[in-house]
């Protein structure tokens, strides 16, 4: 059946670029590094880049693609901005960039999935994990609501355990009579498991720093994070307790981190085949609350375990790998 274009209201594209990240398609690599905080493109490009083709920055949205000295691969880094509703808008346009054809705004008969790594700053919830330590996310939980709006397929058994362990646990702990207590759905997600692997290994081989565990996504810093800082109530005021108290049992997995996009990174990705996971250090921990500002070794190092695992998975020609299994 012939494809219907799609609307300029469906995905606007201006002057044959994409409304927000005002990229055009040849300017997205295949590998892409997904950070939140826009400074940190310029600084991981002069630091980790040969040469770039491209320098983009609109709303806020800063994206240099060029090649990598250490693996003479092209890679994008691209900016996220804070929390799932600034990533979803991110997403989109760089799958529409990746599958779309511009001239006939209809999707290609083929295309290659992309690999993107989202690299960022969390809090620490496991005491035994120091700051400074880059977490690899195995699952993330989402409790942001911007994930609920794709009707993607549980990745496994595993993500129906931890949706209702959490489920239980964020309901019996919301503040007896909130407005919205029981009413904070969590999703679960998981890493591209080849794309995990290769980020482990790295990691080791490199000895960098690292835990493998589960990431919470939160919809935002404050009372989101437990955080009581505003005078209004909270619908869950004794967040990080009750989180504290979560035994994933068989799973064996600790929650180890919380910030604000991995869930929906692997949880829109995963959904379109391709491959995604999440690296975030840890700068802070929400137990005893410490806090460093400065993590530019942190997302160095991070970054480099992204484009070595990159170079890793084409050598391999390994294909997505989260479709199926726990
Ligand atoms: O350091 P980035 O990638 O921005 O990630 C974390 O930092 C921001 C909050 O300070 C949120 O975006 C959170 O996910
Ligand atoms: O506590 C923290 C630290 C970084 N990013 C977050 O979202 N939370």
């Amino acid at each position: 059946m012939e494809q219907q274009p799609l609307s300029a209201d469906d995905l606007p594209i201006v002057n044959g670029r994409v409304y927000h990240l005002d990229l055009a398609p040849g300017e997205l690599a295949r590998e892409v590094i997904l950070v939140g905080d826009p400074d940190r493109v310029p600084f991981l490009a002069g630091e980790l880049l040969a040469s770039r083709d491209t320098d983009r920055c609109h709303r806020g949205f800063h994206t240099i693609t060029g090649i990598a000295r250490e693996t003479a691969r092209r890679v994008s880094l691209v900016t996220s901005g804070i929390g799932a509703p600034s990533t979803e808008i991110v997403l989109n346009e760089l799958a529409a960039l990746n599958e779309i054809d511009f001239a006939t705004r209809t999707r290609k008969a083929q295309f290659e999935p992309l690999t993107v790594v989202r690299l960022g700053t969390s809090g620490g919830l496991n005491p035994a994990t120091p700051v400074g330590t880059l977490v690899l996310t195995d699952y993330a939980i989402g409790l942001d609501n911007t994930g609920l709006f794709y009707d993607i397929p549980l990745p496994g058994p595993t993500c129906f355990v931890l949706e209702e362990q959490l489920r239980t646990l964020l309901k019996g702990a919301a503040a007896p009579g909130a407005r919205f207590g029981g009413r904070i759905v969590p999703y679960c997600a998981r890493s591209d498991r080849g794309l995990l692997a290769a980020l482990a290994r790295e990691a080791t081989e490199l000895g960098i720093p690292h835990a493998r565990g589960i990431t919470v996504s939160s919809a935002g810093f404050f009372a989101e994070q437990g955080r009581g800082v505003a005078r209004t109530g909270s619908t869950i005021p004794a967040l990080l307790d009750a989180l504290a108290t979560l035994d994933t049992g068989k799973i064996g997995l600790r929650l180890e981190n919380m910030e604000m996009e991995a869930a929906f990174v692997l949880h829109f990705l995963g959904g379109l085949g391709y491959r995604a996971a999440a690296v975030c250090a840890v700068i802070n921990q929400r137990q005893n609350g410490s806090f460093v500002a400065d993590f530019h070794r942190q997302m160095l190092d991070g970054a480099r375990l992204a484009l070595r695992a990159f170079r890793t998975l084409a050598a391999n020609h390994q294909p997505p790998g989260n479709a199926t299994g726990a």
